[in-house]
């Protein structure tokens, strides 16, 4: 399935609690030698939730929050159950999710704002972290069950995220990595997002980013808590609600892509020489 071109594979390991490697996430991920994807998902039963998410990055590293994939994993699941409404276990906590007409609408949860949170290597104000490079400066850092580093800009365009997203993610300010996104202001309620994504660099859309942009536009005064938040490969509708929930709205999709499975053995090794 994919959330705006943020694309994945999902597992169902619900009957035979289907597990997979870092190394076999990391090769069914390759868009060359497996099927090609920014996050694999697992499916797996929940004892607090209807069903339990597992993401695992194209790098293979195991994350807590993925917002594309759960509003994908939840259509699944509403449709599966004939339900309106469904919760999801991650790694970062349970999550709601209902129906909106044709979209899924996810409660992603409360952002945490401390810098031990994020996590930072060393205490500062989160809402303006002491950080430069290249030419992004003092970003807004936020937790949305994952680390989020956002740098607001005149304009998106030009700026070499190939480039900058690698070196920012992995700065020694953020122990566990970050997610990198730059954000622009389009018009009152518009926010412009390109981002950098931890353990699968530049992706099309990227939700727990667009969570993290609302809430520190609204930190810094750009936004009122609402906004449009305009993705590469499209549009989510995001809220940061008085409850201090962050609300995503957005379209999913769904890729048929079972026949591509067939030459593969998923323990990670490509059989298809011997065939
Ligand atoms: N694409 C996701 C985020 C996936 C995890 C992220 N790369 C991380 O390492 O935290 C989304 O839609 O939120």
């Amino acid at each position: 399935m994919h959330g705006l071109g943020n694309d994945f594979v999902i597992f169902d390991g619900r009957e035979d609690r289907f597990d997979l490697s870092p190394d076999g996430a990391r090769f069914v991920a390759d868009r060359h030698r497996g099927v090609g994807c920014d996050q694999v998902i697992t499916l797996w039963p929940s004892n607090v939730g209807d069903v339990f998410m597992r993401i695992q990055n194209a790098d293979g590293s195991e994350v807590g929050a993925c917002g594309n994939a759960t509003r994908c994993v939840a259509h699944m699941m509403l449709q599966e159950f004939g339900a309106d409404k469904i919760t999801i276990e991650t790694l970062a906590g349970l999550l709601h999710a209902e129906r909106n007409g044709q979209q899924v609408r996810v409660d992603m949860g409360e952002p945490r704002l401390d810098w031990d949170q994020i996590p930072l290597a060393r205490e500062m104000d989160t809402e303006s972290v002491e950080l430069v490079v290249g030419g992004l400066g003092n970003p807004v850092a936020v937790n949305m069950g994952n680390p989020h580093a956002i740098f607001f800009v005149d304009s998106v365009d030009g700026i070499d995220l190939e480039e900058l997203g690698p070196q920012i993610e992995t700065h020694e300010l953020f122990p566990e990595r970050a997610n990198v996104s730059i954000v622009e202001k389009r018009g009152p309620g518009d926010l412009r997002l390109r981002v950098w994504e931890r353990g699968a660099g530049i992706t099309q859309a990227c939700g727990s980013a667009a969570c993290a942009a609302v809430v520190a536009a609204s930190r810094r005064g750009l936004v009122e808590r609402a906004a449009a938040i305009e993705l590469d490969g499209g549009t989510l509708v995001m809220a940061w609600a008085e409850d201090n929930h962050v609300m995503m709205t957005g379209d999913v999709a769904y890729v048929f892509a079972g026949h591509v499975f067939a030459p593969f053995n998923l323990e990670g090794h490509d059989d298809r020489e011997r065939r």
